[in-house]
């Protein structure tokens, strides 16, 4: 089919049955707290407000000393490009659900940040998932923010900050930005730093879920307009994956290793290079690589490689025409000639290439949660069976052994 010359930007809502509600969890106001996007089947709602795709200009900043740019420059040229885009998702809806949810927790890539992948966890919400996508204090994030005290001296005093309906009280946000490799740094040592507190993060989301289920009033220091109560009894805890881009991707196989409670990983284009090799034969459970035609290489994928194993299943499929943007959303916001240039579009139209990754992802996700769904009918896409996928991967790995 002719590729449409003006394709209508904007990121494609889930495909499920459930309505999508969204609304943000932070802790506690430190850097150690955790801190996500919720992302979960919600009540059908005429008007309520989508949220914006990005919060707050700061994380554009973020973007670009990530991106190695102008800050001010390219706070407009963000602001112009991707500032009016809405999340597929209705913000704070009260959760609906007639069934307990499986959970997702979601890590996002380096220079990312948490509402990036929103057309990933929109449409597994949608198929009845609840899923938090974490936002990292490793500075791996292009932005991310906490707060501090106001110094006593500075505090207004409260019935100044009651009438004005601040809604924190005293919290000032503090914002913490990308790291960029220092020159001269070796790159492991802090990647591999950074992959052990991503995975512990992702624990810890995932503990704060376990508390929000039992029904415990756990404090949000976000005062959104979300009844955190109503998702009392809402999860089935036994059915829980963990699944990253990239960066995330290794946060996956990490944090697979460190908590059992994940039963399978679902890793997007993952980069291996923050882990320890001693860590692939602790992990346990099943993996899915779902890779982009164009990111991988051979010591990556010979990476991956080490994870195959006769007993546990480990798969991998291959997106055609697809590149390393393709998963998060900015490929859906700009058009062809743009996001070709930005490389953030690859040669296969974004939506079937977030299409196939999804319905590959629900298929292994039933596979290995135990669901009771009609996702197995994807299942020939775990094995490449499709004009758009190729089992395993097009790396040729032979050049490596030379
Ligand atoms: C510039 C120098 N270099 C710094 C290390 C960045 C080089 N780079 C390729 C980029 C990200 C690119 C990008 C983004 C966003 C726009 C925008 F214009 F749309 F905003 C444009 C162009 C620039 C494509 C990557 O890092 C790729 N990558 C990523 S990209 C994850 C991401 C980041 C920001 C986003 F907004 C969305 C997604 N996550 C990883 O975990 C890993 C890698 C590489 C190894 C591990």
């Amino acid at each position: 089919m002719g590729s449409s010359c003006s394709n209508n930007l904007g990121i494609p809502p889930g495909n499920g049955p459930n309505a999508v509600g969204c609304t943000d969890f932070m802790m506690d106001h430190t850097a150690e707290g955790t801190f996500f996007r919720l992302y979960y089947p919600c009540q059908e709602m005429e008007s309520a407000e989508k949220p914006d795709w990005v919060p707050c200009k700061e994380y554009f900043n973020g973007l670009a000393d990530f991106m190695k740019m102008n800050r001010a420059l390219s706070e407009r040229i963000f602001n112009y490009l991707f500032g009016s885009f809405k999340i597929p998702a209705y913000l704070d809806a009260p959760f609906k659900s007639n069934e307990k949810c499986p959970v997702i927790i979601f890590s996002h890539g380096l220079g990312a940040f948490r509402t990036l992948y929103s057309a990933i966890c929109a449409e597994m919400a949608s198929q009845g998932f609840i899923v938090a996508s974490v936002e990292h204090r490793d500075q791996s994030a292009s932005a991310t923010y906490y707060f501090c005290d106001k110094p006593e001296s500075e505090r207004s005093n409260a019935s100044l900050t009651k009438s004005s309906g601040a809604t924190q009280q005293n919290l000032v946000k503090e914002w913490m930005y990308y790291r960029a490799l220092r020159h001269g740094e070796s790159e492991f040592p802090l990647r591999n730093k950074q992959v052990k507190q991503r995975a512990d993060e992702c624990i810890l989301a995932l503990d704060k879920l376990t508390e929000i289920n039992s029904g415990i009033s756990v404090q949000n220091v976000l005062e959104t307009q979300f009844d955190w109560s109503t998702l009392k009894n809402s999860m089935d805890l036994c059915r829980i994956a963990v699944m990253g881009h990239s960066f995330g991707g290794a946060t996956v196989i990490e944090a697979l290793c460190k908590e059992v409670k994940f039963k399978c990983g679902v890793a997007l284009d993952s980069w291996m290079t923050p882990l320890d090799d001693e860590i692939f034969p602790r992990v346990k459970q099943p993996i899915f690589f779902i890779n982009s035609e164009k990111f991988q290489w051979a010591g990556n994928i010979s990476r991956m490689k080490k994870l195959d194993s006769a007993v546990i299943q480990r798969k991998m499929i291959t997106i055609r025409g697809t590149v390393h943007q393709s998963f998060p959303d900015f490929t859906f916001l700009t058009g062809n000639w743009i996001g070709k240039l930005m490389k953030l579009k690859g040669e296969i139209d974004p939506e079937l290439a977030i299409d196939l990754c999804n319905k590959a992802t629900l298929a292994f996700l039933q596979r290995h949660l135990g669901l009771e769904k009609n996702f197995n009918q994807w299942d020939p896409l775990i094995d490449g069976e499709d004009e758009n996928l190729i089992p395993g991967t097009n790396v040729n790995l032979l050049q490596s052994a030379i």
